[in-house]
Parts: C-alpha cells; structure tokens; sequence
C-alpha cells in the first residue's frame, strides 16, 4: 500500500488538463446495459470507480475495453446475474446498475453502494421511483432486489433533489411503457450528459438540466459514440490548488459556466481569474481575503469542493463560515488540517476557519475522496513534508493526480508503505 508525500512551499505554475466527469462516467457506463449494440465512450477518467463498473458490467456479461480513455462496452450477452456485494461497496455509484438493469431486464439484484463517508446516505428516493415505475423493491441481507413485470411511466416528485434518484429513475423510465414525469429534479451538468448519451442510443427525454424532466418510454436502444463533459469538481480543485499556491496556472479543458459559484467566490477572495472558451486562468493573489462558503445543490456551490476550499480559507485573513447543506458532516478532513496546525472547529454544520495560517507538514489521512484533496491541497501550502494516507479514496476521482501536479512544480510523490506504517493506519 502507498502513501503520498508532499514537500510543501513549491509554486504551481503551467497548464493543467482536466478529464472527463467522474459523476457523469460512473452513470454512462452502466447506462450502456440499456442498449442492445456495442456503446463507446471518449475521455473517460483513468480511475478507481470506472475500473470497478467495467469489472461488474464484465460479471453479467458485458464484453469491456478500456483503453486512453476510450471504453467500448458490448451489453449483447449481459444477464440479470446479481452482484451482491465485492466491487459494488467500493463505490457510490454501483446503485445505477439497478435502474440500467431494471430498464433492460425488469429485474435486479445490487448489494447496497459504498463510495464516500459523509454521514448518512440513504437511497429511499432511488427506491421511491422505481417503486413508482411499477417494481417491487425488497431489501433481503444487504441487497435491493427490484422485480417488474413491467415498467410503466409515472409522476415522480422528489422529495430531496437528489443526482443520483434522478439519473437512477431515468434509467428505469427510458424503457417504461408511457411516460414518466421527475419533479424537483436534480439540474447537476452530469444528468444533462447521461441524458445526451440516453438520447443517442435513442431515448426520449426532455428537460434533463431542469427540476422537470419528462421521459417517453422506447422498446429498444441501440449503440452510440459518446464524448464525455469534463469533470468539474477536478477542474475546481485544480483552481482552489492554483489560488492556494500557485503563480499563474491555466486549467483547461472545462466548461467555465459549471464553475461560476466557484470562480464568484474566488474572485471575492482577491484571486484574478480570467475565463476562456474552454479554459481558466487562475493568477497569484497578493493578500487572500476571506469568504463564507454555503454548499447547495447546482448551480450552487458544490459540496465536493467544500473540503478543498476549507483548505485554501486556512491561509486567508479572517474567519469564515463554512456550512454544508448538502451533507452536514462531511468535516472528517478538519481534524487532519488541525493537525497540520489549521485554526478551525466545527459546530453542527458548519466550519469556521480562522486565518491566516502558516500549515505545517504533518502525517495525515484521507477519510474519504474530497479529504484526500483538501489535504493533497493543505500540504501544497504547508511548511514542510506532509504524508498522507488513504490514498484508495483519492484514487476512486482522481486520475494522475501527482503526474499532473509534478508537472505544475510541485514536489509530489507517491511511497510504498514499510509494514510497521501499514499496521498503524489499519488499526486507527
Ligand atoms: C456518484 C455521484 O454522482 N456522487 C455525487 C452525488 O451523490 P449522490 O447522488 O449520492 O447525492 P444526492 O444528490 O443523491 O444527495 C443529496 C442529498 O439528498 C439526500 N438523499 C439522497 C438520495 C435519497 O434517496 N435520499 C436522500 O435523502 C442525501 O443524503 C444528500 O443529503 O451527488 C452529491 C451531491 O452533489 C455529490 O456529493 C456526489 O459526488
Ligand atoms: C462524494 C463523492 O463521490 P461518491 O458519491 O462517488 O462517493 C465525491 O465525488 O466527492
């Protein structure tokens, strides 16, 4: 097992190329059990998340290439063979297998997701939409057992706005006799993607990107080219890496409008930023003020910049708030920056981050993907060589992490662990 380390104090400077969406691949690929031809999909990450969904797709049948970002995924001879458990707690996103299984076959049986450890995570909404379309939903020892004798359109109203209810349900819905109505849908860029692909293969659906999404159920889909959007959560920490300790970065190969609560806030920490077609510029700010942060679901500030943004306020002028209403203890990241010398506590859902700060390198762990960033980030600015831990959540969303810092002029580099370090992370 590795570790990370980092010689913090190294200015960043350069061009840095964004991939493709995390939350947008790990729903493209499933959706390609709809089709009844071979899909391709370019420009997707190289990371831990889409190795996981190729090995499950290729447990019920599906024959899988991946290679330079490029999947072809052939569902001819895919079955309705359960996936329990294994591969399918490594991540969050294991739950579209049930929507892409239960439009194709009207039956699935998905153990419960795993992914990222932000508090409760329940999935009663998935559950409340597909009990809509007309399945029958059971949980037996850890695993959802959906069976149809067959989907029909419905009206479905959230009752949270949820990314994953709503690509789930349109899953589902794209093959569900009539029509299926999503009320207080989620609008995140990544649902207007799976839907694009959906349409290609020759689905119905309107208003994907909006809180109302109407689908009209189709008896067949078939085989498409698709070209991923690229991930904006990645592009946003490279920017909050750029204003932490950087001296003039471009991050490109993004969609500046997916960053716009990002980039306002940024701006109003004193950072000069300057938008391009498909790039952003991020120069040095002289004296970084500082800023509340509020997560709130798109077009708000994302919550999985929330950690790496608590980061960056640690080296700004004064206190700021930092509240999540997305996920409200999604703060397992504050005790390691305090150990790394951060002033901040929490109190309920909220952060507050007194600075400036001068963080000083320590022996961190990543609790979860998010954390993995904002300590990767807390070690760019800190004095000092930071070793961090729990690299297997940092490698489920980003690919070629240190490559492409190294490439800034960061001093970054990966470690095998001695058997003594093991031991001690696995017993904290
Ligand atoms: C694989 C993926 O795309 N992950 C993203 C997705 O997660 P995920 O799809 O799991 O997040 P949701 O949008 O569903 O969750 C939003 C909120 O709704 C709640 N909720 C959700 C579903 C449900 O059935 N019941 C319920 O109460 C959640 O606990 C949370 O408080 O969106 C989150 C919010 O933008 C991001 O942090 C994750 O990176
Ligand atoms: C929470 C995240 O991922 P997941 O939902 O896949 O756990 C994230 O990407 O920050």
């Amino acid at each position: 097992m590795e570790k990370l380390k980092i010689e913090g104090g190294h200015s960043l400077k350069g061009t840095i190329k964004v991939d493709g969406a995390k939350n947008s691949a790990v729903a493209l690929v499933p959706a390609a059990i709809l089709a009844e031809s071979p899909i391709t999909i370019e420009g997707l990450p190289d990371i831990s998340d889409i190795h996981m969904l190729k090995g499950l797709l290729e447990e019920i049948g599906g024959f899988v290439t991946f290679e330079d970002g490029e999947m072809i995924i052939d569902p001819t001879q895919m079955t309705a063979m359960p996936l329990p458990n294994g591969k399918v707690k490594k991540l969050r996103a294991s739950y579209y297998l049930m929507g892409a299984l239960l439009g194709r076959f009207n039956k699935a049986v998905i153990g419960l997701p795993g992914g990222c450890h932000l508090g409760p995570r329940p999935i009663d909404q998935h559950i409340k939409g597909f009990e809509a379309l007309g399945a029958e939903v059971t949980n037996e020892q850890g695993a959802i057992y959906l069976r149809a004798n067959e989907l029909r359109g419905a009206r479905i109203y959230l009752d949270v706005v949820s990314v994953g209810a709503t690509i789930n349900i349109m899953l589902a819905a794209v093959r569900a006799k009539g029509q299926t109505i999503i009320e207080n849908a989620a609008k995140e860029p990544e649902i207007i993607d799976v839907a694009t692909l959906l349409s290609n293969m020759g689905a119905n659906i309107k208003g994907a990107g909006t809180d109302v999404i109407r689908i009209d159920g189709v008896d067949q889909l078939h085989g498409c080219r698709h070209t991923i959007i690229p991930d904006r959560i990645e592009a946003g920490t490279f920017m909050i890496m750029a204003a932490a300790a950087g001296e003039g970065v471009v991050i490109d190969n993004v969609i500046p409008l997916h960053l716009e609560s990002l980039t306002a806030k940024l701006r109003e920490m004193n950072v000069p930023i300057e938008i391009g077609e498909d790039s952003v510029f991020v120069g040095k700010a002289e004296l970084l003020k500082t800023v509340d942060i509020k997560t709130l679901v798109y077009p708000g500030f994302p919550t999985d910049l929330q950690q790496p943004f608590t980061s960056l306020l640690t080296k700004a002028d004064g206190s700021a708030i930092v509240t999540d209403t997305i996920y409200p203890a999604r703060f397992k990241h504050i005790d390691e920056l305090r150990r790394m010398g951060a002033n901040v506590k929490t109190e309920g859902r909220s952060a507050i981050v007194n600075g400036p700060v001068v963080l000083q390198g320590a022996k961190v762990k990543a609790s979860d993907l998010r954390a993995g960033a904002a300590l990767v980030l807390a070690g760019l600015m800190a004095e000092g060589i930071t070793e961090v831990t729990g690299l297997e959540h940092i490698d489920r969303g980003y690919s070629r992490l240190t490559e492409k810092l190294t490439a800034l002029g960061a001093n970054i580099w990966r470690e095998e662990m001695s058997e003594e370090e093991f031991e001690e992370i696995k017993s904290s």
